[in-house]
C-alpha cells in the first residue's frame, strides 16, 4: 500500500541486510550526511540524501568489537524524548522552556555491555504531527524503539495505541520495542497510574517501565536493557543463556520515589 515502505531484503540468517537507497512512500526525507558524528540533526527542508544514516541493520560487528545499533525515540510532542536522551547522554536535565524538536536529532553513546562495546546511535524524533513524514522514513532502519508517554498527560497515553499502529506499519517486525511512562517524578500532576501503563504494555506484549528525565529514574536502565537485547541478538553465543528482555527489565526496574538512575 502507498505510504508503507517495501520490506528490506533478508540475509541468509533471517537478519535484514543493510539498507540501500530506496523510494519511500510520501516525500523523501531531507537527510544530512552525518553518520560518523557524535550529534546532528535532520530537518524537514534541505538537501535530499541517499539514505538515512542509521547503522546498517544486520548487526554486524564492523570494527574493534563495536556493535552499532540504531535506537529511535518516539511519542507525542512534549512527553520528554529529548530530555530523556540528554539525561542519558549528558546526565543532565533540561529544565526551563520547552524547545520542541524540529525534524530529527541524533546522539551517539557507546555502552559496555558485558565486556562488549555497543554503540547506540539514538535518534530523537519530533513528536509534532507536521514532522511525521520525516520520522516515518527512519522506522525501517531502527533496531529498537523507545515509545514514550507522559504520566501527567492522559492524551499522550491514549495515543500509544495509534503509535503502535504506526510502528506496526513502518518498523521492522523484529524491532525491539519498549514502552516508557516518562515524568514519573510528577506526583502532583500524575494522571496515568503505573498499573495502567503496565496493563497496556502487557496487552501488547512489550516491556515497560516508568522513567524520569528529571530525576534520572530508570533512564540508564532503559537504554542498557535495549543494548543488552541487541547485543545478545547479534552475538548468539552457543553457550550463553538466552537473554530475556522482559525478565531483565522486571528484575532491574525501580519504582518512583527514588531518584537513582
Ligand atoms: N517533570 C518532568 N518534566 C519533564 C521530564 N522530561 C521532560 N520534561 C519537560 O517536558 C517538556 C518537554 O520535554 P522534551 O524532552 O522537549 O519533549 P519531546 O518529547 O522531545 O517533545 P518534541 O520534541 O516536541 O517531540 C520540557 O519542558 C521538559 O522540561 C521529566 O522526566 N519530568
Ligand atoms: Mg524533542
Amino acid at each position: 500500500p502507498r505510504g508503507s515502505p517495501p520490506p528490506l531484503p533478508r540475509g541468509p540468517s533471517g537478519v535484514p541486510a543493510a539498507p540501500s537507497p530506496r523510494p519511500l512512500g510520501g516525500p523523501r526525507p531531507a537527510v544530512l550526511a552525518i553518520p560518523e558524528g557524535e550529534t546532528g540533526s535532520v530537518h524537514k527542508r534541505g538537501k535530499p540524501a541517499e539514505s538515512p544514516p542509521f547503522p546498517p541493520r544486520g548487526l554486524s560487528c564492523p570494527s574493534g568489537g563495536v556493535f552499532a545499533s540504531g535506537v529511535m525515540l518516539v511519542g507525542d510532542s512534549g512527553v520528554g524524548k529529548t530530555c530523556l536522551l540528554v539525561r542519558f547522554k549528558d546526565g543532565a536535565f533540561l529544565a526551563g522552556s520547552f524547545i520542541s524538536t524540529v525534524g530529527i536529532d541524533f546522539r551517539n553513546k557507546v555502552l559496555n555491555v558485558d565486556g562488549v562495546k555497543v554503540k547506540l546511535q539514538i535518534w530523537d524524533t519530533a513528536g509534532q504531527e507536521r514532522f511525521r513524514s520525516v520520522t516515518h522514513a527512519y522506522y525501517r532502519d531502527a533496531h529498537a524503539l523507545l515509545l514514550l508517554y507522559d504520566v501527567a498527560n492522559k492524551a499522550s497515553f491514549d495515543n500509544i495505541q495509534a503509535w503502535l499502529t504506526e510502528i506496526h506499519e513502518y518498523a521492522q517486525q523484529d524491532v525491539v520495542l519498549m514502552l516508557l511512562g516518562n515524568k514519573a517524578d510528577s506526583t502532583q500532576d500524575r494522571v496515568v497510574k503505573r498499573e495502567d501503563g503496565e496493563k497496556l504494555a502487557k496487552e501488547y506484549g512489550v516491556p515497560f517501565m516508568e522513567t524520569s528525565a528529571k530525576s534520572g529514574l530508570n533512564v540508564d536502565l532503559a537504554f542498557t536493557a535495549i543494548a543488552k537485547e541487541l547485543k545478545h541478538r547479534s552475538m548468539k553465543l552457543p553457550n550463553e543463556p538466552k537473554f530475556k528482555l522482559h525478565d531483565y527489565v522486571k528484575k532491574e526496574v525501580r519504582s518512583t520515589g527514588c531518584c537513582k538512575s
